[in-house]
This record gives C-alpha cells, sequence and structure tokens, in this order.
C-alpha cells in the first residue's frame, strides 16, 4: 500500500499474536478477544452511549474510537473489533431501520418483492466515511493492538431485510429463496457489494483483519449453504483479497457445525466455531476445504462466563488443550458477550489464556 494522506501507512504488526496466530504460524501465546467485547457489558460504554442512538454513535467518529478502545484498555484483548453494526451499512445507504434496544434492528419496509429488491439502494464509499475517520484515529489510539474490521454477510443480511427483524425460523427468508430463486440471488448480489464497500471503507482506512458475521447461517442445511448462500459470501472475501493482500479473513456463524468446511471454502483464513463443536472435532471437519490447514477461533459459550471461577477456568482450559489440536487457535466465545457478563470475569480469562498459553 502506498502512503498517501489518504492511505495510512500499514502499522507493522505482522509480529502481534493475532496476526501471527491468523496467519497460521506459532504466537507467543494463544490471542484472545471477544465478540461484542464493546459494549453493554461495561459501565464505561454505558456512559459514553448515554443520549446518542446506537446507529448515530457509529457514524460519530469520537464516539467509535473511544468505545472500541474501551475494552482493550479494560481486559488486555490481543484484538480491538470496530464498535459498528451489521446493519450500518443498509442505514447508511437510506434503509429505513432502526436498532431497537433488547430487540434488534428493525426494518420499516422489509424486502420481499423483486421490485423491492430493486429499489433497495447500494451503499458508496462516501456514505461510510465516518467508519474510514474512526478507523484513522483508532489506529494512533490502538498502538500495536491489531483493529479487526467487520461486516454482515449477506445471508444474515437477508434474513433481517425480508423479515422485518430478528427471527426464529428465518420462513419468510427460507420462503423466498426456494419459490423466487432469481429474485434472491438478486438481493444477495446486491448486499454483497454493499457488505465490499463497506469492507473496503474499512481496509483503505486501515484495517488489520476482518471479520464476515454469518451469525444466522446455521439455520440453513448444507445443501442450501452452498446453492444459496456461499458463492456470494465467497466473492466477498474473493474482493477482500483482491484489495487488500495478506490481511487475515475471518467468517463466522452460530450452529454452523454443519457448514465449517463450505464456510471454510469461501476463502476464509480463520474460521469460527460456536461452543457446540469442540475444537478438535472441528479441525477435522475443515480439513482440505481450504487452501491451507484453517485457523479456528472460539469458542467458550458465554452462558459459562456466569458459572463461577472454577468452571470458568475448567473451560478455557480445556478448549486451549483442544486448541492446540487444529491448525491454529485464536481464543474467543462461541458467541458475542451477554450484556450482563461481570467484565472482571472476562479480564480473568484473558490473563488465563495469556499465562496458560505463552511458549516464550
Ligand atoms: C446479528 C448482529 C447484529 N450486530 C452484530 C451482529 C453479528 C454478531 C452476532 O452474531 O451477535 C455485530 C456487532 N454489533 C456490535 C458489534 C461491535 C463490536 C463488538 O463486537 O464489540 C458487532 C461486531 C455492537 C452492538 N450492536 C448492538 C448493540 C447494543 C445496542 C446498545 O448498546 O444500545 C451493540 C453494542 C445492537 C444489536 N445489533 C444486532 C443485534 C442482534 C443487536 C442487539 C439488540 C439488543 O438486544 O439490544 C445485529
Amino acid at each position: 500500500m502506498t502512503n498517501t494522506p489518504s492511505v495510512p501507512a500499514r502499522r507493522d504488526l505482522d509480529e502481534t499474536p493475532l496476526l501471527v496466530a491468523a496467519r497460521g504460524g506459532v504466537p507467543e501465546h494463544t490471542p484472545v478477544w471477544f465478540m461484542r467485547q464493546a459494549g453493554r457489558s461495561l459501565p464505561e460504554y454505558r456512559k459514553a452511549r448515554e443520549g446518542t442512538s446506537m446507529l448515530q454513535a457509529c457514524l460519530t467518529p469520537e464516539l467509535v474510537c473511544e468505545i472500541t478502545a474501551q475494552p482493550v484498555r479494560r481486559h488486555g484483548v490481543d484484538a480491538a473489533i470496530l464498535f459498528s453494526d451489521i446493519v450500518l451499512p443498509l442505514y447508511a445507504a437510506g434503509v429505513g431501520l432502526d436498532i431497537v434496544p433488547g430487540t434488534g434492528p428493525v426494518v420499516a419496509e422489509p424486502v420481499r418483492e423483486p421490485a423491492d429488491v430493486a429499489a433497495l439502494p447500494r451503499l458508496t464509499p462516501e456514505q461510510v466515511e465516518p467508519v474510514g475517520r474512526a478507523v484513522t484515529m483508532l489506529l494512533s489510539e490502538l498502538g500495536r493492538t491489531p483493529l479487526i474490521g467487520f461486516a454482515g454477510a449477506p445471508f444474515t443480511l437477508a434474513s433481517y431485510l425480508i423479515e422485518g427483524g430478528p427471527s426464529r425460523n428465518h420462513e419468510r427468508t427460507k420462503a423466498l429463496m426456494h419459490s423466487d430463486p432469481d429474485t434472491w440471488h438478486a438481493l444477495l448480489e446486491k448486499l454483497a457489494e454493499t457488505t465490499l464497500t463497506f469492507l473496503r471503507a474499512q481496509l483503505a482506512a486501515g484495517v488489520d483483519a476482518v471479520q464476515l458475521f454469518d451469525s444466522w447461517a446455521g439455520a440453513l442445511s448444507l445443501r442450501d449453504y452452498r446453492e444459496f448462500v456461499l458463492p456470494h459470501s465467497r466473492r466477498i472475501f474473493e474482493g477482500v483479497a483482491a484489495s487488500a493482500e495478506g490481511v487475515p479473513r475471518i467468517h463466522f456463524g452460530v450452529g454452523t457445525g454443519e457448514l465449517l468446511g463450505a464456510m471454510t471454502s469461501a476463502e476464509a483464513d480463520v474460521v469460527g466455531v460456536d461452543w457446540r463443536v469442540p475444537l478438535d472435532a472441528a479441525a477435522h471437519r475443515v480439513r482440505g476445504s481450504g487452501t491451507r490447514e484453517p485457523v479456528l477461533q472460539g469458542n467458550l459459550d458465554p452462558a459459562v462466563l456466569f458459572a463461577g471461577n472454577d468452571a470458568v477456568e475448567r473451560e478455557v482450559r480445556r478448549i486451549l488443550d483442544e486448541g492446540r489440536q487444529t491448525g491454529g487457535h485464536i481464543f474467543n466465545l462461541g458467541h458475542g458477550v451477554l450484556p450482563e457478563t461481570d467484565p472482571d470475569v472476562l479480564t480473568r480469562v484473558v490473563e488465563l489464556v495469556h499465562t496458560a498459553s505463552r511458549r516464550r
């Protein structure tokens, strides 16, 4: 990457545990970060967010910078994850939606007909310019802690758009997929383009890795995933590699035990695993699906953080042991931090992962 004013020189963080592990190397200790580490489990987050709506906060660079840095300062995690939301690019592109506390994203006019798909706006880079500014600020704020950028995958975004909000069964989404495949693929193509525009804005500003959240992909059969979703997610990973060679790409979903091989074949370097599949078993499932042995990320059950020190320590050690039997391990939860989690428990998990895995 050239060193022009609009494109900052990428900090040389190649030796940091997160980037070493993500590239399949042997880090000085197993890196650890937590999905949803920036958020409601932290009192300093609740204070910073007072009086600002979630989506407005995501477009306020100073606030994004502060909230992203909070868990790094408090827990000493090995990576920051950009404070944003998977629906932000849709909102920035002009889709009528809000994030309702306690519910999640709610869409004013769900997308259900071919005409709705045709009318769906595409994101332009200018519309997420505040996110790029936040990333630029973060690079100096974070020093030698890598910054993970992210976006929602087309299937999970499509589910919110079609259902109009969070859904247990994704029935309207699956109905469109099976009854009108042309409209389905047109929608996913458009969403893939928006996702790629959002990720490219973060990459151009200097994020060190990216994670694609296909949180609800586990609702699909392997057959449907391969036919209706995988080509679109693969296009995103290919697009990321073309824009930012060597930037590690992480692919994550919940309940994806049956899909791990397919999700690896989307050209992910790292695959997130939830708590349902032990990491050593997951390693067997992904073997041979990628160009090299995939690195796994996970997979402490976020509910175990409520079970007391002894149980937490036992589970962390078990996961580190299972992680040694994989192509590489980045410690994380199996899904996001729950809002009621005691932040001190998270800090202890970071300390334990570091001391129990230190190699030099
Ligand atoms: C499905 C999904 C969403 N958003 C996201 C996903 C994928 C991850 C996952 O599977 O959980 C991704 C996300 N959302 C948020 C982050 C920030 C970075 C981090 O991980 O710390 C990330 C990575 C902040 C947020 N995103 C949201 C909050 C809470 C809003 C608030 O604090 O007012 C935060 C901190 C809101 C949100 N946004 C979404 C939901 C379901 C909710 C929760 C709604 C609620 O229960 O109030 C959609």
